[in-house]
């Protein structure tokens, strides 16, 4: 049976544009008022996610910076997963390659980022990923950013730890996103799931994707799966 349900946020519950969908909101509060823990996993920070869980209605359990960092519940104190150094020595380097070629990368929330470092698509990722081969560093592209961070960090495994800490089994959760960065956490909830603008690679990882993109296809997903709360 699902218990829980754990979220992407850009490019799940918004469109391309960031902005969120009020049909997404809706459908989390129903969720959460009838028992279902809705955990929000994003790689965007702390900050942000805090605010979007009580602005939204979730219980206050997150997953930000792409596994990076964790919290549960509101009164939680916020755990960090991961080593920030080497991801800030990471792009010490990829400044200086790109200073010289006349890029400035766009830093994206840089003070306020526990254990990643994120910045604007504007340079190439495959690009990143040969400057940086042989570190010991994750790259992740999520449609939105570039995201680096120690290596072996990713939403699933955080989502194991957290799951834990709810009492709620991986296996009673349904996981949903779009993007490389949700592939662990849809692989490791009992039911894994995806919007239809998700990338090629997320679809062949789930078990449904929805007909309809972004926020929409979120909530298609949720009737299907929780037809007795979202009864029309
Ligand atoms: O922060 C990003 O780059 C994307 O965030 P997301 O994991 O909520 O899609
Ligand atoms: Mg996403």
């Amino acid at each position: 049976m699902l218990r829980g349900v754990i979220t992407d946020i850009d490019g799940t519950l918004t469109d391309e544009k960031r902005r969120l969908s009020t049909a997404a909101i809706e459908t989390i509060r129903k969720l959460q008022e009838n028992g279902i823990e809705v955990v929000l996993s994003s790689g965007n920070t702390s900050c942000l996610l805090k605010g979007l869980c009580k602005l939204i209605g979730t219980g206050g359990t997150f997953i930000g910076e792409n596994g990076g960092v964790y919290r549960i519940g509101f009164q939680g104190s916020m755990k960090v997963m991961a080593n920030r150094d080497i991801a800030v020595k990471a792009l010490n380097l990829l400044e200086e390659y790109y200073t010289k070629k006349g890029i400035r990368l766009e830093l994206y929330s840089h003070q306020e980022r526990y254990s990643d470092i994120a910045f604007a698509r504007e340079v190439p990722v495959d690009e990143v990923r040969s400057l940086l081969a042989g570190w010991p560093v994750d790259i992740m592209d999520t449609n939105f950013a570039i995201h680096i961070h120690e290596a072996g960090i990713d939403k699933g495994k955080t989502f194991h730890i957290v799951a834990e800490q709810l009492g709620i089994l991986p296996e009673e959760f349904l996981g949903i996103g779009d993007s490389e960065n949700d592939i662990g956490m849809i692989k490791a909830a009992g039911t894994g799931c995806c919007v239809a603008n998700a990338q090629e690679d997320v679809r062949n990882t789930s078990d449904f994707c929805s007909s309809v993109p972004y926020g929409e296809g979120f909530v298609e997903i949720m009737r299907k799966y929780f037809p007795h709360i979202l009864a029309r």
